[in-house]
């Protein structure tokens, strides 16, 4: 059975780049504790998220935006359907993007942010965590570059005003109607570059090991769950795997409970080209030609129905 690795992000970097790195390129996932992002700012997040979350129906979906594929503000439940899956999901979500200054040419790639009215407080609070998810990725993403054999700063420019998306998930208690085979997240790979994964101590999450076999995520209170996406896969032509997941719904007690989690899909910039570093291409494995994240992410989309 692969193990996933889990390390303190307060040791130096170059001492968990060797054991995340093994763990990113077996089975794509890693278990980050002491990742920097405070605690009293996630408590508040959470207080935030099941505020919204309780908002009447009718309220909420004001902050739906039809035909913007939910980049930001509110997507419904049971409206996502996860590529090749038979049935929706069963969760509600909210995206958050950049705030970016008036102006900025990256406005064409990155639709402006919706806040809730309703939820004082949200937009502030939001906005710190995405600043503090971004500088925890900054330096997951300084363990991967050592463990690749590159110098630490070697991701920085390409992730310097990402199309970074956070999703503030809501999964309700399971309610006796939903349709027989929906689960709260069906088996999907994730399209951007890292994703970092805050709540899953509740459980429900699992991956599927290169052997095919469906495996429990179960990280330690407060730590972050980091997976590799496919675009990250892409730059390293298949060295760093980007691995299906998916979300199983509760068996007993835990069924009445609702579940809330916290990706942050750390995104490279809308232009930087993905091209597979020289070091990972050989006779064995050919490599993908080279393309923009923004064109990446289009063709993704596109398949997934969002664009
Ligand atoms: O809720 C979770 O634990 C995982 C969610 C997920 O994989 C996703 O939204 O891409
Ligand atoms: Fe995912």
């Amino acid at each position: 059975m692969p193990t996933i690795a889990s390390v303190s992000l307060v040791r130096p970097l170059d001492q968990v780049a060797e054991e995340l790195g093994r763990s990113f390129a077996e089975t794509g996932f890693g278990v980050v504790r002491d990742h920097g992002i405070p605690a009293d700012l996630i408590d508040r997040a959470w207080a935030l998220c099941r505020e919204f979350f309780a908002l009447p129906e009718e309220v909420k979906r004001r902050y739906h935006l039809k035909g913007t594929g939910g980049a930001r503000g509110y997507t419904p439940f049971g409206t996502e359907q996860a590529k090749d899956a038979q049935d929706v999901d069963l969760k509600e979500f909210w995206h958050v993007g950049r705030t970016l200054p008036a102006g900025d040419p990256l406005e064409r790639f990155m639709a402006p942010n919706v806040w809730p009215a309703e939820v004082p407080g949200f937009r502030e609070t939001m906005e710190d965590i995405y600043g503090a998810f971004e500088a925890s990725g900054a330096r997951i993403l300084q363990a991967i570059a050592i463990s690749l054999g590159e110098a630490p700063d070697f991701f920085a420019d390409s992730v310097r005003q990402g199309n970074s998306v956070m999703r503030l998930l809501h999964y309700p208690p399971l309610a006796p109607g939903a349709p027989e085979g929906a689960i709260r997240a069906a088996a999907h790979e994730d399209i951007n570059t890292i994703t970092l994964l805050l709540g899953a101590e509740e459980s429900g999450l699992q991956l599927k090991t290169a052997d095919g076999e469906w495996i429990s995520v179960a990280p330690p209170e407060g730590a972050l769950v980091v997976n590799i996406g496919d675009m990250l896969q892409r730059q390293t032509n298949g060295h760093l795997k980007s691995t299906s997941h998916r979300v199983v719904n509760p068996v007993g007690e835990a069924a009445r409970r609702p579940r809330f989690s916290m990706p942050f899909f750390l995104h490279f910039r809308p232009d930087f080209l993905i091209e597979p570093m020289e070091k990972f291409v050989d006779s064995a494995h050919s490599p993908l030609p080279p393309i923009t994240a923004e064109d990446y992410l289009q063709q993704r989309l596109r398949e997934i129905k969002l664009a």
